[in-house]
């Protein structure tokens, strides 16, 4: 049986965790998790989704078939030397952390198969948009389950390493930017009357089908767009003001400060 272990228990493991478990792809006895120190939150993963808590980390760890590190970007490398000891050479290191490269993972670990994923959030609702990327100790035959693995919890795109940068702007830190979207769009609909239920109601299902008009995949968004906006109309009074307050700017700001920050975590903690 495919042993896991979770080096890091916060969001983004408990997220992965909620996808697994769910969708029964791994049985929550084969997942252990382990932290710094933050004894309620293994307890609470132990409650919540029958997860293991890791006691004999010698044990846990050389026993792994797969460890996932989802720790921060700044305790990457704390984390990493006190894991080294206690590696199997067989071990698939699957990363979640921002920024960190395939290169400065092995300069602590030693050569041994690693995946880099960026996953979000949206994981505990089988909903990640992850992307994958590997170095060449990965062997073909493992390239499969583990894409089968990351999808239950979501869809997968294989990409180049460096393009994980732009992969963590868009899809890592996206759910953030659209939550964003959605608090401001259900405060300005309440300023106008509306109750906070229907506005967030009304917003939800709005994203959702825009969403599915999207991913029928036949019309390109600027189309769909145009198709809303009656000339003189209630759209073309707000995009224009979309455009005036240049939204689109901002977003190509968004976009490449969150890239260019993944670029200074890669460099900030390189080993
Ligand atoms: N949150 C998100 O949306 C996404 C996050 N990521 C990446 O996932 C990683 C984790 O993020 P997130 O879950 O949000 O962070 P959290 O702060 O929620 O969790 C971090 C976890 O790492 C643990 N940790 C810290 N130091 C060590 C150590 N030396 N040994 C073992 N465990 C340690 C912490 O333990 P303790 O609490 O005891 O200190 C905690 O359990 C980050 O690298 C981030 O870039 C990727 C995609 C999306
Ligand atoms: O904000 C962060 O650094 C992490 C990476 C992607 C989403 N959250």
């Amino acid at each position: 049986m495919t042993k896991i272990v979770f080096v890091g228990a916060g969001a983004m493991a408990e997220a992965i965790i909620h996808g697994l478990t769910k969708e029964k792809i791994i049985s929550p006895e084969s997942i252990y998790v382990t932290n710094k120190s933050d004894e309620n939150q293994l307890n609470y993963l132990k409650e919540r989704y029958n997860v293991q808590i890791v006691c004999d980390q010698k044990k846990a760890l050389t026993e792994a078939n797969i460890i996932f590190l989802a720790m921060k970007p700044k305790d990457a490398n704390e984390a990493l030397t006190s894991l080294a000891p206690y590696l199997n050479n067989n071990t698939t290191i699957i990363s979640v952390i921002a920024g960190i490269s395939i290169q400065t993972i092995t300069n602590s670990l030693g050569n041994r198969p690693i995946a880099r994923v960026m996953p979000n959030t949206s994981a505990a609702v089988g909903m990640s948009a992850s992307a994958v990327c590997w170095n060449e100790l990965i062997p073909e035959a493992s390239k499969l389950p583990i894409i089968n693995l990351l999808e239950s919890i979501g869809s997968v795109k294989v990409v180049a390493e460096e393009d994980l940068h732009v992969v963590t702007a868009l899809s890592g830190s996206g759910p953030a930017y659209l939550y964003y979207f959605a608090e401001q769009f259900e405060s300005a609909a309440i300023e106008h009357g509306l109750n906070k239920v229907d506005a967030r109601q009304l917003f939800i299902q709005t994203m959702e089908g825009a969403t599915q008009m999207l991913k029928k995949g036949d019309v390109e968004p600027e189309e769909l767009r145009r198709k809303v906006t009656s000339p003189g109309g209630t759209t073309e009074a707000g995009l224009e003001q979309l455009m005036e307050h240049k939204v689109n700017e901002a977003i190509f700001a968004c976009i490449n400060a969150a890239q260019n920050r993944s670029r200074e975590l890669g460099k900030l903690f390189e080993t």
